[in-house]
């Protein structure tokens, strides 16, 4: 006889693949064979494609568009301009930011490569044709690309259309290009601290303008059934649900007459969460011609006219002891916004979660005050892998405190750890609002200074400095040290919205009657593996094999609605949604249960996969029996069937934090500076997948190498954009990639049903301070105590050459 002795514990938590494996990614199956279904996959019958005219300069009044060339050409459909739009109403549409943006500029140009004239045509080739063949007279007029001469008496008006709008979304504007001022924070009782401290240290730190660039450029398909009335819209779209209702409003079309679809999306990195006037062209264009139309940019239209981010100017003041207990923080930011308020941002914060600038430390008061100005450059201010603005806060405070450090002659180690809030001080109110949810700095730190033995690399830049005297090397050896943190998973609902929708999010459980299930987010991936990741979320929590359990995003007529994934909110929010949708099973199936083992509920235990009997673990039933029970059973009291939803709306948002360190070598004749090792230690609270989280470090930390040695948008007097395509804007190879090392602490979040925070954004958050203070630690002995990212080679030379290093 074949007796099977029935799976232990352990396997049977093998089997589920749940919190904690390093499950495979379900997904690239799909995306290493080819077999993605990307935006622009989609092919329907008759669509026809659109393109773009462009404005050529800065800053310029449209004098007349001729048309008729364009239309001319066989095959061109229509052309349309800001004429064309204004029955409508459609030719400026609602920014995230309060503000409005022109869909297709109207009399004016405020940047270059702004949208002029939409072209539809039977191919894209005729539509890229037909855009050469639109007459537009411009007058050119002077541009404003210095964001500290936007408030000058003097200045160019920008934005006739608010000229005389004095109060803006975010409350009165000082002067035509002024959009807001912000502040918290206590501005007496910071200045109080500078002005009574031992010791203070101001720097202007600015974070130059970036752009995301990911892989996939932006597009969508529109497509108007005028039988049903519905419109579908295919989109790269960061948080669908959004689209529609913000579709609906602006179209009026009702909002059930409206799906909106995220397919698979190839890399969003924030540059897709806001709305495009290509969209709009393209629903416009296929509500009146009645075929579905595809519009996808290229890559120097994804670089130059979407989404840029940061561009902050930002000056911080510290105030301390003598022996580096620091007394007080006062920060301005010169926010530069172009040419409209497109910030993806809550509404009730303009500037982000910038006031998390005090970081790890424990400053007793703090005050920020932040004033967004127009300038005639593309608009946006997305995240770019960091929620709303931490980036930059974590960049100032990380620099200010390198800086004090020099001036108070500590190591930079040392004044971190004197200023770190201590474990016992969580939850922790910082001076700037915020409530820390959790997190152990020293240990962290301990950990990471251990693992790199930096006192052993702080002895040989000793060495090499000395070197570098008696003239034995040309390179000199810098220490980057960061630590920083993160808040991700907004969220309260209280107080955080987007355009008045507040920012909960959702997950839809359905069981099959075999004990297989479909559940459905709010979220969208965007390559980070949330189809595997939220299934082992709910392998844990309801006992059914994460293999078993389908992961469904992105389609508004199926998905429940949520706020879509950005700022690392999708593990926070929706990642608390799973596990609260999967306990209402898991608390209907102890009823279920309770019946077929004529029990009493309480009676019940659960055990990873089933309920037992309390003291008599043979008694049980598993999930998968319970889920064939609640379809063929007629159980007294209780509806048939085996689904949960839930809208989980977070008490708070949670705080990930990490130390990061890093070593480069600087060569002072040619400016290269090699990163030779970069280690990396996060604590995201506790840990779903852990192969995913080290790709998304991988990730994240490339992207910081990307900006802080190299990425840079900038604009020339004129207004003509620079770094707008990949010849000149820098995208890391595997050739200039360093080694990365990854570690972890683990610190749940004391709110989050199973303890986790967000991990995606963590890594550019602290890698961009880390490699930047490793290449200005190299010259600190120098007399450096500031330079301007981004550190590329010409940045480097100079700085070695001025500071009279150079051959
Ligand atoms: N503790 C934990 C956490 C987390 N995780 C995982 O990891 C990931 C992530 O998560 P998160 O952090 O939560 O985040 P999400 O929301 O999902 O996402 C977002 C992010 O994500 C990142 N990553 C990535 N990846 C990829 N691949 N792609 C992409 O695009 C991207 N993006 C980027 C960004 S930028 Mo913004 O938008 O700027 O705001 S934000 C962001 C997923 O999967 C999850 O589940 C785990 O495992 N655990
Ligand atoms: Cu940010």
């Amino acid at each position: 006889m074949n007796v099977q002795t029935p799976p232990s514990a352990e396997e049977r938590v093998e089997k589920l693949q749940g919190l904690g494996s390093s499950r495979k990614r379900v997904e690239d199956a799909r995306f290493t064979q080819g077999k993605g279904n990307y935006v622009d996959d989609i092919k329907l019958p008759g669509m026809l494609f659109g393109d773009f005219v462009r404005s050529p300069y800065g800053h310029a009044r449209i004098k007349s568009i001729n048309k008729d060339a364009a239309l001319a050409l066989p095959g061109v459909v229509a052309v349309l301009t800001a004429e064309d739009l204004k029955p409508l109403n459609l030719h400026y549409m609602p920014t995230l930011a309060g503000d409005v943006q022109a869909v297709l500029a109207d009399e004016k140009v405020l940047f270059q490569n702004q949208e002029v004239a939409f072209v539809v045509a039977e191919d894209r080739y005729i539509a890229a044709d037909a855009v050469d063949l639109v007459e537009v007279d411009y007058e050119e007029l002077p541009a404003l690309t210095d964001a500290f001469k936007a408030m000058d008496a003097d200045a160019p008006l920008l934005r006739e259309d608010i000229k005389d709008k004095m109060e803006g979304a975010h409350g009165p504007r000082k002067h035509h290009n002024h959009i807001f001022h912000w502040e918290e924070g206590d501005e007496a009782g910071a200045s109080k601290a500078l002005a009574d401290a031992e010791v203070t240290v101001e720097e202007l730190i600015t974070y130059q303008r970036v752009h995301p660039c990911p892989l996939e450029t932006c597009g969508c398909v529109a497509s108007m059934d005028k039988i049903n009335g519905k419109l579908t819209l295919w989109g790269t779209f960061q948080a669908p649900h959004a689209v529609r209702t913000v579709a609906s409003l602006i179209t009026n079309i009702p909002e059930h007459n409206i799906r909106v679809i995220s397919p698979d999306i190839g890399g969003g990195f924030g540059n897709k969460v806001g709305v495009y006037p290509g969209y709009i062209c393209s629903a416009v264009a296929s509500i009146v011609t009645g075929v579905p139309i595809k519009w996808v940019e290229d890559r120097i239209e994804n670089l130059t006219a979407t989404a840029f981010a940061r561009d902050y100017h930002m000056t911080g003041k510290l105030a301390a002891t003598k022996d580096g207990k620091i007394t007080g923080l006062h920060c301005h930011v010169l926010a530069d916004h172009g040419a409209f308020d497109a910030c993806a941002d809550p509404t009730k914060f303009p500037a982000g979660f910038f006031h998390i600038c005090t970081g790890s430390y424990d400053i007793p008061v703090a005050y920020v005050g932040v004033d967004g100005v127009y300038t005639n450059k593309a608009p946006g201010g997305v995240a770019y892998r960091c929620s709303f603005r931490v980036t930059e806060a974590a960049y100032m405070i990380e620099r200010m405190i390198d800086i004090l450090a020099l001036k108070l002659e500590m190591d930079p180690v040392e004044l971190r750890m004197k200023n770190f809030i201590r474990k016992e001080q969580f939850p922790y109110a910082s001076a700037l609002g915020w409530e820390y949810d959790s997190g152990d700095y020293h240990t962290a730190m301990q950990k990471a200074l251990d693992s790199v033995s930096h006192q052993a690399l702080r002895d040989e830049q000793a060495q090499n400095r000395a070197a570098f005297d008696r003239g034995e090397t040309r390179k000199l050896m810098g220490i980057g040290v960061a630590h920083f943190t993160e808040i991700v998973g907004a969220g309260p609902v209280k107080n955080c919205d987007i355009l008045g929708l507040g920012m909960f999010d959702s997950c839809e459980i359905r069981i099959h009657p075999t004990g297989s299930a479909i559940a459905r987010l709010g979220t969208i991936s965007q390559g980070q593996g949330h189809a595997t990741t939220f299934a082992q979320i709910l392998a844990s929590e309801i006992g059914i094999p994460a293999e078993d359990i389908t992961l469904e995003e992105g389609d508004t007529d199926t998905a429940p609605y949520g706020l879509g994934t950005y700022g690392s909110r999708s593990t926070p929010v929706a990642g608390a949604a799973t596990a609260m949708a999967g306990r209402k099973i898991r608390a209907k199936a102890q009823m279920i249960a309770a019946y077929l083992l004529e029990v009493h509920e309480d009676d019940l235990e659960w055990d990873i996969d089933r309920f037992q009997v309390k003291g008599n673990p043979e008694a049980h039933k598993t999930m998968k029996e319970i889920a064939f029970a609640s379809y063929n059973q007629a159980i007294p009291g209780l509806e048939p069937g085996l689904e949960a939803v839930s809208y989980y709306d977070p008490p708070n948002m949670t705080y990930p934090f990490g130390a990061y360190i890093c070593v480069v070598d600087v060569d002072v004749d040619t400016g290269v500076t090699d990163v030779r090792s970069f280690y990396a230690l996060d604590d995201c609270g506790t840990r779903i997948n852990p192969m995913i989280i080290e790709g998304q470090v991988h990730g994240g930390l490339t992207e910081a190498l990307a900006i802080a040695m190299g990425q840079d948008i900038s604009y020339d007097e004129i207004g003509n954009v620079q770094g707008g395509s990949l010849m000149d804007f820098f995208l890391p190879t595997a050739v200039e990639t360093p080694v990365w090392q990854t570690d972890h602490t683990t610190t749940p979040s004391p709110h989050h049903p199973i303890g986790a925070k967000g991990v995606g954004e963590s890594p550019n958050v602290g890698g961009v301070p880390a490699l930047s203070n490793a290449v200005i630690d190299a010259f600190a002995h120098k007399g450096l105590t500031h330079s301007q990212m981004p550190h590329d080679h010409w940045r480097v030379w100079k700085t070695a050459q001025s500071l009279g290093l150079t051959g």
